[in-house]
């Protein structure tokens, strides 16, 4: 594979992993900011792109979340693994706003019709090639459809938390809302005053 961006050359690529999604070592030449070039090896995982979503209520002032277990967060010190989220999941291959109405049906068991994307972004760039697209939507209680909780086909086990606004806020500050994606989409609540 050769690339036409001229910092970067003779590009090898090596699947270690194609279990479930793909985890390859890249080998390439490249060149750094004083001219040289250096042979560099990466291990990068592709598991597509993925889709979160912030659900809030403006008459009842709540935000809907999930709570899932988490294996690498467990194994990176997170208590008992299980993580306060948005809800999210992967494109597959899907656009991100029809996989995003799908995951807020699955996993939350409601139906919404409008989302408002808000942010595009590499979720950890440095080993991830996965984009992550973000959205917010207004749910009211008559788009509940179901309990929602994930597909028992595919191993989720989703508890679906309704909480108010102000209570995931002090979630934020005091350190109970550790996933990122959660950080985010809360703190663009509070910097546009989504819910004041
Ligand atoms: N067998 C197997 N199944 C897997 C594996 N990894 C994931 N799965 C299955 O694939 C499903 C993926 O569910 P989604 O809802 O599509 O994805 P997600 O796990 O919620 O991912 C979301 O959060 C991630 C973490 O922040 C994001 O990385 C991702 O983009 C997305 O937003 C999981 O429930 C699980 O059944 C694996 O290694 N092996
Ligand atoms: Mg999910």
């Amino acid at each position: 594979m050769e690339n036409k961006i001229n910092h970067i050359k003779h590009i090898k690529e090596t699947v270690l992993s194609d279990q479930h999604y793909i985890l390859k070592k890249l080998s390439f030449d490249y060149m750094t900011s004083n001219g040289k070039w250096e042979r560099q090896h990466r291990e990068v995982y592709n598991r597509g792109d993925g889709a979160g979503i912030l659900l809030y209520n403006r008459k009842k002032k709540t935000v809907l979340l999930i709570k899932q277990f988490r294996m690498p967060a467990y194994l990176n010190g997170a208590k008992d693994g299980f993580i306060n989220e948005i809800c999210g999941g992967l494109l597959d291959d899907d656009d991100p706003e029809t996989c995003i109405m799908r995951e807020v049906k699955e996993e939350l068991g409601f139906e919404i019709s409008t989302v408002k994307k808000v942010y595009e972004g590499f979720s950890s760039p440095g080993v991830l090639t996965e984009k992550m697209h973000f959205f917010i939507a207004e749910y009211t209680d008559e788009m509940k459809v179901d309990s929602g909780g994930g597909l028992a086909t595919e191993q989720e086990d989703i508890e679906v938390l309704e909480i108010p606004y102000s209570e995931a806020i002090d979630m934020l500050n005091n350190g109970k809302i550790i996933d990122t994606r959660t950080i985010v989409l809360l703190q663009y609540l509070q910097i546009h005053k989504v819910l004041d």
